[in-house]
C-alpha cells in the first residue's frame, strides 16, 4: 500500500456544512491562506474529518491529503489539525470581541489585552482574578468570559494534544468525555490512569505514551499499572475473579519486560503490589488478588443476599394453601407433578430466594410454569390481566440474553425481558457509576443463570426489594458465564439458599437420544451407541479437511428440506483453522448467499457483509432491544456517498425490528452461519451441526461439548473424529478461582451456627440399596447430595437439617447407557475425500427426525 504524503492547509472556517451528532465527523468549508499552505488550490475548499469544536472565522492548520469525491469533487481529508496561535494584538482583540463571548465588545477586549498583554488567554485560564479591575467589565460578564475561554480553548487544546500523542479522533473524544478539560494534567501525571478508565486503551499503548512522557521503566506507577493490567486480563480471559499472587507477579513481570526491554526486579514488583493494595488499586483476600470492581461485586453479592434474607418480607402461605395451589395448577395445566416436582414447587414457593438447577429435559421449564401459576393462585392474580400491563406486572421474568428471554416468553406465555433491561442498564450506562433500578413486583424468576457473571449478579441483587420473591433457574453444568466468576455454582455450593437439583429426565428416552447423550457427557462418558445412527442424532466421521465440505453438504440438504436459517445452526468451538468458525462462515456464505451482480456487499476487515446474510449481534444494545447473541438478516447496504452520515450503512432486521449500523459500528456484527458454542448459550435450535476436531484442543472440553449438544432441540449432527469427542468428555476446565463461594459459605455459617454440622451430616454417605445406587460420577458431597434420594429427603426444605437449605433430588439418574468401550457395529463408514456424503433421498420435507446420512462407497 503506498503511503499518502501529508500536506498542510491553513485557513479560516467559513461554514460548517454538516455535523454528525454521533461522532465528531464534520464537513466544513474553509477560506484558504494560500501563502501558508503546501498545496496550490483555490481560495476555498471543503474539508472533512473528525473535529472536536471548530469555530467560524478562526484560523487553523489542517494536516491531511486531497481526495476526489465522485460527486463533490476535490476535498481535503483532515487527519490532524490545530488552531493557529493568535499572534497579533489585533487578532487577539478580534477573538475576544467575537460573538462567541457574550457581552464583550472591541473596547472591553482592547482593555483586556492592554492589561494582560499577548498572554491574555493563558492568564485568563490560569488566574481567576486576571480580569478583575477592568473598567466596564462586570463580575458576571468577566466570569462568563473566563468560563467560555476555558471551554473553547480547553477542548481544542486537549483534543489537539491527544492527537499529538497518537490517539485517533474517536479515542481522543472518549478520553475527553471521561476527563474533560483536566485530561492532559491527569494523563501527564500518570498515563496509566487511561488503562483503568478508558476502554480500548491497554497497558502497552499507555506504556508507549509513558515512555514518550519520560516515565522510567521501573517507576512505581508503571509497575502498579502492570499489576493491575495483569489481574484484569486474567479475570477477563480465564474468568477468575481473583488471581493467585504468585501467578500475578510472574505474569506482570512478563508484561512489563515485554513492553520495554528492562529487567524488573522482584523486590520492586512486590513493593509495587503492596502499594497498589494500600491505594486500593487492587485488593487481596488470602493469597488472591482482585480488581476493585470484582472485589466489591463479590462482597456486594454476599451483602445483598444476607440483608435480603434478614429483612425479606415476602408473603407466606400455609402448607395446606400451597398444596391446594399445586392441585389447582395440575388441573389448570393438565399435568400431574411427581413427588419430587411437588417438593420442588413447595420449596421454591416457600423460600424467599431459591435455586432450581438441572440438565436438559429435567423439567425446569415445567417448574417455571408451575411456579408462575401457583404464585398467581396464591396472590389471586389473573395472569392474563397482569401480563397485559407490562409496567405493573408483579411477575417478573428475565434471562441474561435476548434469545433466552424470548424463549422464556414463548414457553411461559408471559412477558420476559433481559436482566440488563429489567434493571435499567443501557448502552449509555457507565459501569462504575451504574446503580440498578429498584424492581417492583412479588415474584422474579431468572432463567439461564449459568450465564450470569459476577457484575451482573451484583447489579441484579441491588435491584431486588425485600418483598420480591426470587427464583434462580439454570443448568450448572453448562459453560460458565462469559464474564468473570461462577456465580451460579458458588451460590449452589454455599447452601446459603435452598437449591433444588433436578436429575431425572422427564422426556422419554425414545423421544430424545440427544438428551441421553447430554447427560452421559455431563457424567464424563460417551454412550455405547454414540456412533450409531439414531432417529434424532447422527455421527459422521471426518478428518479436518473433510469437515468443511461435509458441513456444506449437510446444510445444503437441510435447506432444501425446508429448514430456515434460524432453525439450523452450525456451531464450532473456535474461530481459526480449516474447520473454525471463520472458514465455515465463508464457506456457508458462499453456499447460502453467494455474490450476485446487483447484490450489495461491504468489506469490513476480513469479513464481507452481503445483503441477505445471516448475522449475529455481538453486544447488548438495550435501547434498541437487540442483544448479544441475537440473530438478524442484512436487509440493505448503503454506501457512504448515499448516506447523511457519510459513512457506509448496513440495515439489519431482527424479528420485527430493523437497526441501522454505521461502518464504525460493524464490530458489533459477525456472520452467523456458523457461531461459537459460547455465543450460542441461551439459544436453542431445531438442528445443530457440530464439527469437532483435535485442532480445537484447548476448547475440546466437557462443558463446551455439553453446551453445544444441549442447544439441539430436535436433531443433532456430530462430525469429526470420535477420538476428539472422547477426549472432550474427559477434559474438564480447571475451576474458576473466586472468593464468592467462600464468602457465601462463611456468611451462611454465620447466619446459622449449626451450618457445618448440618453440611457434614448431609454429606454422609448412607447405606446404599439397589434402588438408590449412587452414580459412579457422583463423588463430591455436593454431587452426592444432588443425586442420592435419601440425602435429598434429608436436605429438603430446611426441615430436618434446619441449618442447610434443602436439596431436592430425583432418584433416577440420567443415563444408564454403558460408556463407550468398543465401537458399536453400525459406525458410519469413513468418508472418502472426493465424495463425502450422499444424503438419504427419502428424507421427508418436514420430517426432520430421520436425519440419516449414507456414505457412498
Ligand atoms: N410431571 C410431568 N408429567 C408429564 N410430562 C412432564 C412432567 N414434567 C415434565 N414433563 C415433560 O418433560 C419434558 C421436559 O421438561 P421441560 O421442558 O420442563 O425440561 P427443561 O429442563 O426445561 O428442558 P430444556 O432445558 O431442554 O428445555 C417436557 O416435554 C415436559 O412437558
Amino acid at each position: 500500500m503506498s503511503e499518502t504524503i501529508e500536506s498542510l492547509i491553513v485557513g479560516d472556517v467559513e461554514a460548517i456544512y454538516f455535523e454528525n451528532p454521533n461522532n465528531l465527523y464534520k464537513v466544513v468549508r474553509i477560506n484558504v491562506d494560500q501563502e501558508e499552505s503546501d498545496l496550490i488550490i483555490g481560495d476555498s475548499i471543503v474539508i472533512t474529518g473528525q473535529f472536536a469544536t471548530l469555530h467560524v472565522d478562526t484560523t487553523y492548520e489542517f494536516y491531511g491529503h486531497l481526495t476526489n469525491h465522485p460527486k463533490y469533487g476535490e476535498q481535503f481529508a483532515v487527519e490532524r489539525y490545530q488552531q493557529v496561535a493568535l499572534t497579533s494584538e489585533f487578532g487577539l482583540v478580534e477573538y475576544l470581541s467575537s460573538n462567541r463571548f457574550k457581552g464583550v465588545g472591541t473596547v472591553i477586549a482592547q482593555r483586556v489585552v492592554d492589561k494582560l498583554g499577548m498572554q491574555a488567554i493563558e492568564c485568563i485560564i490560569a488566574d481567576a482574578t486576571a480580569l478583575d479591575g477592568i473598567t466596564g467589565l462586570s463580575k458576571k460578564v468577566a466570569d462568563n468570559l473566563r468560563r467560555q475561554v476555558i471551554e473553547h480553548q480547553g477542548t481544542e487544546q486537549v483534543i489537539m494534544k491527544l492527537n499529538e500523542w497518537g490517539f485517533g479522533p474517536s479515542l481522543s473524544e472518549k478520553i475527553y468525555q471521561i476527563y474533560g478539560s483536566g485530561a492532559i494534567e491527569v494523563i501527564q501525571e500518570n498515563p496509566f490512569d487511561l488503562v483503568e478508565q478508558v476502554e480500548g486503551i491497554g497497558f502497552n499503548k499507555a506504556d508507549q505514551l509513558a515512555e514518550k512522557l519520560g516515565m522510567e521503566a521501573d517507576a512505581q506507577e508503571r509497575l502498579i499499572a502492570g499489576l493491575f493490567a495483569t489481574v484484569s486480563e486474567i479475570s477477563n480471559s480465564n474468568g477468575d475473579t481473583c488471581v493467585e499472587e504468585a501467578l500475578l507477579l510472574q505474569e506482570a513481570q512478563k508484561l512489563l519486560e515485554k513492553s520495554r526491554p528492562f529487567m524488573i526486579d522482584e523486590a520492586s514488583l512486590n513493593q509495587a503490589l503492596e502499594s497498589a493494595l494500600q491505594k486500593e488499586t487492587l485488593f487481596r483476600i488470602d493469597t488472591g488478588v482482585m480488581i476493585p470492581s470484582l472485589y466489591y461485586a463479590e462482597l456486594g453479592i454476599v451483602h445483598y443476599i444476607d440483608q435480603y434474607l434478614t429483612y425479606e418480607q415476602i408473603e407466606r402461605f400455609e402448607q395446606a394453601e400451597i398444596a391446594a395451589a399445586i392441585e389447582a395448577v395440575e388441573a389448570e395445566l393438565a399435568i400431574t407433578y411427581d413427588a419430587t416436582q411437588k417438593e420442588a414447587l413447595k420449596t421454591a414457593i416457600d423460600s424467599p430466594m431459591s435455586v432450581i438447577t438441572g440438565g436438559p429435559g429435567t423439567g425446569k421449564t415445567t417448574l417455571i410454569n408451575g411456579l408462575i401459576h401457583m404464585h398467581a393462585i396464591l396472590h389471586e392474580y389473573d395472569l392474563e390481566e397482569v401480563s397485559a400491563k407490562p409496567d405493573k406486572n408483579p411477575i417478573l421474568l428475565a434471562a441474561p440474553t435476548g434469545r433466552a428471554s424470548k424463549r422464556m416468553q414463548e414457553t411461559t406465555g408471559m412477558p420476559a425481558t433481559t436482566i440488563h433491561r429489567l434493571i435499567g442498564f443501557t448502552r449509555e450506562s457507565v459501569v462504575e457509576e451504574f446503580s440498578a433500578t429498584q424492581l417492583e413486583g412479588s415474584l422474579l424468576i431468572v432463567d439461564e443463570m449459568s450465564m450470569v457473571d459476577t457484575w451482573l449478579m451484583h447489579w441484579l441483587l441491588q435491584a431486588v426489594p425485600y418483598e420480591l420473591q426470587v427464583i434462580f433457574v439454570g443448568d450448572r453444568d453448562q459453560l460458565p458465564s462469559v464474564g468473570p466468576g461462577k456465580v451460579f455454582n458458588d451460590l449452589i455450593a454455599s447452601r446459603m439458599i435452598p437449591s433444588i437439583s433436578l436429575t431425572k429426565i422427564y422426556r422419554q428416552a425414545r423421544d430424545s437420544s440427544i438428551i441421553q447423550l447430554a447427560h452421559a457427557v455431563r457424567q464424563g462418558q460417551l454412550p455405547g451407541d454414540f456412533l450409531a445412527k439414531k432417529h434424532d442424532r447422527t455421527f459422521i466421521q471426518a478428518t479436518s479437511e473433510q469437515i468443511g465440505p461435509a458441513v456444506k453438504q449437510i446444510v445444503e440438504h437441510a435447506v432444501k428440506k425446508g429448514f430456515d436459517a434460524n432453525n439450523l445452526q452450525v456451531l464450532a468451538p473456535m474461530y481459526r483453522g480449516p474447520a473454525g468458525i471463520n472458514a465455515l462462515n465463508e464457506l456457508l456464505q458462499e453456499l447460502l448467499n453467494p455474490p450476485r451482480t446487483r447484490r450489495r456487499e461491504l468489506q469490513y476487515f476480513d469479513t464481507v457483509f452481503r445483503v441477505g446474510d445471516k448475522v449475529l449481534q455481538l453486544v447488548n444494545n438495550t435501547e434498541e432491544g437487540v442483544y448479544n447473541g441475537d440473530i438478524g438478516r442484512i436487509e440493505a447496504i448503503f454506501y457512504k456517498k448515499e448516506t447523511e452520515s457519510k459513512q457506509d450503512e448496513l440495515v439489519v432486521s431482527f424479528d420485527e425490528k430493523e437497526l441501522t449500523y454505521l461502518r464504525g459500528d460493524l464490530d458489533q456484527l459477525a456472520l452467523a452461519y456458523c457461531m461459537s458454542i459460547h455465543k450460542s448459550q441461551g439459544s436453542e435450535y431445531d438442528l445443530v451441526i457440530l464439527p469437532l476436531i483435535d485442532l480445537y484442543s484447548r476448547l475440546l472440553r466437557k462443558d463446551v461439548l455439553y453446551t453445544a449438544i444441549t442447544r439441539a432441540q430436535k436433531s443433532l449432527i456430530l462430525i469429526g473424529n470420535p477420538e476428539s469427542f472422547h477426549k472432550a468428555v474427559h477434559q474438564q476446565q480447571s475451576e474458576r478461582q473466586t472468593f464468592l463461594g467462600e464468602l457465601l459459605q462463611v456468611k451462611a455459617s454465620e447466619r446459622n451456627p449449626d451450618y457445618q454440622t448440618a453440611v457434614a451430616k448431609a454429606s454422609e454417605k448412607p447405606k446404599q440399596t439397589k434402588q438408590d445406587k449412587l452414580p459412579e460420577s457422583a463423588k463430591s458431597p455436593d454431587e452426592a447430595l444432588e443425586t442420592d434420594p435419601k440425602l435429598s429427603q434429608v436436605g429438603t426444605g430446611d426441615k430436618v437439617l434446619g441449618a442447610v437449605p434443602g436439596v431436592t433430588v430425583v432418584a433416577q439418574e440420567a443415563s444408564s447407557e454403558p460408556s463407550m468401550e468398543e465401537p458399536p457395529s453400525d459406525i458410519p463408514k469413513v468418508l472418502t475425500p472426493d465424495n463425502y456424503l450422499q444424503i438419504d433421498p427419502l428424507i421427508g420435507m418436514h420430517d426432520i427426525s430421520p436425519y440419516d446420512f449414507m456414505v457412498e462407497t
